[in-house]
């Protein structure tokens, strides 16, 4: 479910006024995603997303990510393009809420990525980070190693409560990690996804045809977006208590990112660190959601045990051949 915003018939027509898109012929609420309400909208002009932005995302990011997903459009690059009404803006507001179109992706989520779609999908990261290179407006990440210790205080024991002695694992994880950072600082930067998981991937058979939900974007070390995109991309859930690194979609995923944008020697080194950043970052949201979303909730939390999996295996991985590279 993600319709929390209901939009009326008369609401829409106004709101289509302002376009010029034609009439609405076809509207529809759309039950995946979890922060925004999406619905999909058919006009006389083509297929389009219209999104009514809810509180999780912040207003005042909303031009930054609106402005991001331009560039990329006007650069070529395969993302929601967003379509400005008559009077040149964007970003909008229906049903009391920010709201904003944007042009229909063609394609499908991989539901389990095969070794092929990896290494596109690395392909696609690298050319997404040369496409914003030039990109000038910036975010820090908010979900970055300073939150982090703000996201665990509290919640030991809901970690153990998962699994007994997580809690002490996971605080080795964030000691270690605060101890590799000045390393991972002096690493390029640039405008990164941050949240480019399968569902925000699409495919047109094994052809990545584009990327979508942007709100995680920030400005950060690009190979920390290779780093979460191994993680989301190249482990396999091995059945019970146990997730395995599939090192062969790991490696093409590497490949595929470095047929476009080849790491330099840094990166490598800092690989491991930031593939152990990343599992902890979404270790950290999952279980702060997990343990205050109420039983019978509309939206169901991601298990937390999925990344403490591959937090097990990054603790034991010491160069960026451990992933193939
Ligand atoms: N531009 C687009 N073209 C085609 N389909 C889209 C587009 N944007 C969104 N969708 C569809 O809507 C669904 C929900 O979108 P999205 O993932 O952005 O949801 P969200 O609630 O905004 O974010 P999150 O995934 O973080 O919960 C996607 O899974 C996809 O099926
Ligand atoms: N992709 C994230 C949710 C959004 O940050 C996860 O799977 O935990």
């Amino acid at each position: 479910m993600a319709v929390y915003t209901q939009v009326s018939d008369e609401a829409l027509a106004a709101f289509l006024t302002e376009y010029d898109l034609g009439a609405a012929l076809s509207f529809k609420g759309i039950a995946e995603g979890v922060e925004n309400s999406n619905y999909y909208l058919e006009t006389e002009k083509g297929r389009f997303i219209l999104t009514l932005f809810e509180k999780r995302v912040s207003a005042e990011d909303l031009p930054y990510f609106v402005a991001l997903k331009q560039h990329l459009a006007a650069r070529g690059y395969p993302c929601p393009s967003p379509i400005a009404a008559r009077d040149g803006k964007a970003l909008r507001t229906l049903e009391g809420r920010p709201a904003l179109i944007v042009s229909f992706v063609d394609g499908l989520s991989p539901r389990r990525p095969n070794v092929t779609q990896c290494r596109e999908l690395g392909a696609g990261l690298a050319r997404m980070h040369l496409a914003l290179a030039d990109f000038a407006m910036e975010r820090a990440n908010s979900l970055g190693p300073a939150a982090w210790p703000r996201l665990w205080t509290g919640r030991e024991a809901d970690a153990d409560a998962l699994q007994p002695g997580l809690a002490e694992a996971i605080a080795g994880d964030l000691a270690a990690i605060a101890a590799a950072k000045p390393a991972a600082l002096n690493l390029p930067r640039g405008t990164i996804h941050a949240d480019l998981f399968p569902d925000n991937a699409f495919f047109l058979g094994d052809t990545f045809s584009g990327a979508i939900d942007f709100y995680f974007a920030c400005t950060d070390a690009l190979a920390y977006d290779l780093a979460i995109c191994l993680n989301a991309w190249a482990f396999e859930d091995g059945g019970r208590d146990s997730i395995d690194y599939n090192f062969s979609k790991g490696a093409a995923l590497i490949a595929g990112y470095e047929s476009v944008r080849p790491l330099e020697a840094a990166e490598r080194e800092a690989l491991p660190v930031l593939a152990r950043g990343a599992a902890l970052r979404f270790f950290l949201t999952r279980l702060v959601d997990w343990s205050s979303t109420p039983e019978g909730a509309l939206v169901k939390p991601k298990n937390p045990l999925e990344y403490a999996g591959r937090l097990a295996f990054h603790r034991k991985v010491e160069t960026a051949e451990g992933y193939g590279a």
